[in-house]
């Protein structure tokens, strides 16, 4: 299904409830520049990470698009599961994992207070953006003290720059993709508004340090564009 979510007058702030979750996979596709291929590296490095046996969350999974795809190429026999707290989204990702056959464990669970069991890999891809930053770094820590050692931690987020014309620039650039993808200004200017402290972007630099603050021993970047970026974190 297409995404009109903002294209009539919206008074709430932002959520992933049953509108979103309808159309979300189109939404993502849409909104997250170079969204396939940022899967696709997420995807690479995932796979190299699990060997049999292996244990790997995905925090904030949505409709459970990257967990499928890992699961078809998975070769060895690792469990996967996908946490999210909207059962909306949930009751996507169930009839996709159905549709495709894929032996992916939701559950639907709050990813700051769950009890993870000891993983070798975790992805959260554009959702720490959306925990209050208060409480951010308390859950990279869990994830961190939850990783065996040599874990990796994999993160996509949207980012800001602290050089005031350069982030101007940067959502510039992003509101011209947006238009590319056919949204318009309305739209667009709706969505940010939804958005507006609700998604709390970091800077790289701020991610990195925060990644390295939860007892990570690496963290960079593997693939930007203007303001999206992928990170991975090496315990
Ligand atoms: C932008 S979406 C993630 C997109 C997805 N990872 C992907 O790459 O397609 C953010 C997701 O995080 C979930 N979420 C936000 N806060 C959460 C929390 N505290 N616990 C569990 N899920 C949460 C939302 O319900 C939403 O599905
Ligand atoms: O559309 C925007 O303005 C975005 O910031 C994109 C973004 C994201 O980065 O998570 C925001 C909310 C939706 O979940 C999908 C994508």
């Amino acid at each position: 299904m297409n995404d009109k979510v903002f294209a009539k007058p919206i008074k709430k702030q932002f959520e992933f409830d049953e509108e979103v979750a309808a159309v979300f996979d189109d939404m993502l596709q849409r909104s997250v520049p170079f969204y396939k291929e940022s899967q696709k590296i997420t995807e690479f490095f995932a796979l190299k990470q699990l060997q049999e046996g292996g244990v790997a969350y995905d925090l904030g999974c949505s409709t459970a698009t990257l967990l499928i795809n890992i699961s078809r190429k998975l070769k060895t026999g690792a469990t996967l599961v996908g946490l999210d707290n909207s059962e909306a989204m949930l009751e996507q990702a169930r009839k996709k994992c159905e549709a495709f056959k894929a032996d992916i464990e939701l559950e639907n669970a709050d990813i700051l207070e769950y009890d993870y069991k000891e993983a070798d890999l975790f992805i959260s891809n554009y959702t720490l953006q959306f925990i209050r930053p208060l409480i951010r770094e308390e859950l990279v820590k869990k994830i961190s003290s939850s990783l065996k050692k040599g874990g990796v931690f994999i993160f996509s987020e949207k980012v800001i720059s602290h050089h005031s014309k350069l982030n101007k620039d940067l959502i510039e650039c992003y509101y011209a993709f947006k238009k590319e993808q056919g949204y318009s200004e309305y739209e667009i200017m709706q969505k940010r508004e939804a958005l507006e402290n609700v998604l709390v972007p970091y800077s790289e630099d701020e991610n990195i340090k925060m990644a390295k603050n939860c007892g990570f021993s690496h963290c960079e970047v593997v693939f930007r564009w203007a303001n999206f970026a992928t990170f991975i974190a090496i315990k």
